[in-house]
């Protein structure tokens, strides 16, 4: 059992700790919070194990949680350390997980050269292997490799064009904005989005170009993706039928929003409604000549969540690509196929 533990239980660290606790082949050895707030009190009914810096033990144990030790001796039990820890936090901590000659795993928010390499499970899953530090790119970031890498598998992708329509805030998250506004973010083009693709599929032409939108749900991509040789409709609804943690919304269904998709993840008693797989329109894809045109959404809070297991994995080579996400998508009960 290799032993994990959780540094930054946000919205992202929160369900990568539930992930790991339900992997067969890891132990999770507990959370690291720096505030005594309700996720730490959640964190403590769940039963996970918590631990704080040093001066904030007491604040902890004043609100009645019960504390573990210090995230450095949460450190030190440690095999690997995945860090949801807010942009740039992680990049500190990397000096404690080397001092100790730990492993890690970084988010999207940290800079790529914090990582030996930016990761997608089905891009580049081998060149992580026995990786010390990996970063799992951001989360509009893993839904365009997904696609992407899935496309290619059909016809090389040429050339890719992309507007990421990004949902302004995370649920919990009161404080931010915008609330009446679409806003060019960033209005230089391209967006930061481009660059990150390039980190894993490095000779890729691709710009893309980002507003964000006052919603909480998720993301939406719209993409148009020139190919070296023309393929159906068909072909591509039948690649992402069969590819793991791509689903498809048909007109059957009647979805045409991100508001019916998280409904639908609702209904069917999703964990926290999350919804890990890239949610691809059907209806959306369109073939003229060599371009192909598609809109799917994005969970902002989950897509990454499958990847920082199978990060963990490629780091101590505990598994083969496919056995990492074949086991990830089964614990998690990640799907292809239909949605609903
Ligand atoms: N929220 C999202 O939609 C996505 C976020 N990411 C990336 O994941 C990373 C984390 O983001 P979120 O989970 O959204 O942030 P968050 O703010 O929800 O969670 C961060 C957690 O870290 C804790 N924390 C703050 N300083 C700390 C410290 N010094 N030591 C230990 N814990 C500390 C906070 O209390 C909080 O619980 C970022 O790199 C972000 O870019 C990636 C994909 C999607
Ligand atoms: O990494 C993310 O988005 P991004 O890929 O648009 O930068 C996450 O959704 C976090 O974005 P935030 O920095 O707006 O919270």
């Amino acid at each position: 059992m290799i032993k994990v533990s959780l540094n930054g239980y946000g919205t992202i660290g929160k369900r990568v700790a539930n992930a790991i606790f339900l992997q067969p082949d890891m132990k999770l050895i507990g959370i690291a919070k720096t505030s005594p707030n309700y996720e730490a009190l959640v964190a403590q009914k769940m039963g996970y194990r918590i631990f704080v810096p040093e001066n904030s033990i007491k604040s902890f144990e004043e609100n009645g949680i019960k504390i573990a030790g210090t995230i450095e001796d949460m450190i030190k039990e440690s095999d690997i350390i995945v860090d949801a820890t807010p942009n740039g936090v992680g990049a500190k901590y990397k000096e404690i997980y080397q001092k100790f000659s730990k492993k890690a795993i970084f988010q999207g928010g940290e800079k790529a050269n914090v990582a030996e390499v930016s990761f997608s499970a089905l891009c580049n899953y081998d060149e992580a292997v026995n990786k010390n530090y990996i970063r799992v790119v951001s989360c509009n970031t893993t839904g365009l490799l997904r696609t992407i890498c899935t496309i290619n598998s059909i016809s090389k992708v040429e050339k890719v064009r992309a507007t990421v329509v990004r949902r302004a805030a995370d649920p919990k998250e009161v404080k931010k904005g915008p609330i009446n506004s679409l806003v060019a973010d960033p209005v230089s083009v391209p967006s930061h989005h481009a660059k990150d693709v390039n980190t894993v599929l490095k000779d890729l032409d691709i710009v893309s170009m980002a507003v964000i939108a006052p919603t909480t749900l998720m993301h939406i991509h719209l993409l148009n993706i020139t190919l070296k040789s023309q393929v159906s409709k068909e072909d591509i609804i039948n690649k992402f039928l069969e590819t793991p943690r791509i689903v498809l919304v048909s007109r059957k269904s009647d979805i045409t929003s991100t508001a019916e998709i998280i409904e639908v993840a609702r209904d069917l008693g999703r964990l926290r409604n999350d919804i890990p797989e890239v949610v691809v329109f059907e209806d959306s894809i369109y073939v003229k000549d060599h371009e192909v045109f598609l809109m799917y959404g994005v969970h902002q809070e989950s897509i990454v969540v499958p990847e920082n297991i199978d990060a963990i994995r490629a780091s101590m080579n505990l598994a083969s690509r496919e056995e990492s996400i074949k086991m990830t998508n089964a614990t998690l009960g990640i799907r292809s196929g239909y949605l609903i």
